[in-house]
């Protein structure tokens, strides 16, 4: 148990990614919230989930490129369990388009969603630690944010996308430095491509997905579940104590694979 007792918020976990690490989390003891924009279906489901395996969850919907969504779900977490210790900023969109077309309003949601978002979101927990001080291990939380192989690397259709990811890259390690001095740790996790909703029509493309499939050595498309041990890792005080402002690829090895 990594994360026992401690409370631990996921933006976009009602599935894919976030919903992994939901599920692990609480498995290793976390106490858990989530968001979600507009699926209430599936984050009641990954509630029901948690709660079905002894976990505690709630879910909170709200768009995480609204300012007021960020403040909004850590007072929930502190309505629901009294503190905050754990913050993964995860929620993202990727809507695949060529770059010479690419609509204005495209563009700028999603740097809103994924990049204003992890902004806000991160600076609501931050606060929220903050103001709880640190304990008696000298931390006072940790924040970890889903970027991107991504941030590295580019992509033909993701020319709006791969900005934000290295953003929020940049995010962490910025915050690393501001938030050091009291006892918050803030690390990224890079995963390579997972198998989720947000790359189901991209990947129907089969010459693409067996394309994508022989980039990576370990042999396989990534799931949801891979992300969970990394991320628990980097959320874990005892650990992790003193990784911060670091990434972590977990893409099967294919942003090495050059030849
Ligand atoms: N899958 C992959 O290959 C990779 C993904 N990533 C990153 O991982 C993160 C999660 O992606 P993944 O799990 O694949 O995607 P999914 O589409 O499976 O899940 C996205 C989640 O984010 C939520 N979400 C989307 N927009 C918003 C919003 N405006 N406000 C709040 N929540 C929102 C969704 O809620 P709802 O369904 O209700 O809209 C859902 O819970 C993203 O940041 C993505 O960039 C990084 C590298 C690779
Ligand atoms: C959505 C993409 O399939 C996925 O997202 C990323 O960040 C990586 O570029 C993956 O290819």
């Amino acid at each position: 148990m990594l994360l026992k007792d401690k409370v631990l918020l996921v933006t976009g976990g009602s599935k894919g990614i976030g919903r992994g690490i939901a599920v692990a989390a609480a498995r290793h003891g976390a106490k858990i919230g989530i968001n979600f924009a507009g699926d209430e279906a599936s984050a009641q489901s990954a509630v029901e989930e948690i709660k079905a395996a002894g976990g505690q969850a709630f879910a909170l919907r709200g768009d995480v490129s609204k300012p007021e969504s960020a403040t909004a779900f850590v007072a929930a977490a502190v309505e629901a369990y009294g503190r905050l210790d754990v913050f993964v900023n995860n929620a993202g969109i990727c809507p695949f388009h060529g770059f010479l077309d690419m609509p204005v309003e495209t563009v700028d949601r999603t740097i809103a969603v994924n990049l204003n978002g992890a902004y806000y979101m991160c600076q609501a927990a931050a606060n929220q630690m903050v103001k709880q001080g640190k304990g008696a291990n000298g931390f006072a939380g940790s924040i970890v944010a889903v970027s991107s192989i991504s941030a590295l690397v580019g992509g033909e259709y993701q020319t709006h996308y791969t900005p934000t990811k290295a953003g929020v890259l940049s995010l962490m390690q910025s915050t690393a430095i501001a938030l050091g001095k009291h006892g918050i740790r803030c690390n990224a996790v890079l995963p390579g491509t997972i198998l989720t909703d947000i790359n189901k029509d991209d990947l129907a493309d089969l010459k693409k997905r067996e394309y994508m499939e022989a980039r990576i050595p370990l042999g396989r498309l990534g799931q949801p579940e891979d992300l969970a041990g990394p991320v628990i890792f980097l959320a874990s005080d005892e650990l992790a104590g003193y990784v911060t402002g670091a990434s972590l690829l977990v893409d099967g090895g294919m942003f090495v694979n050059l030849q």
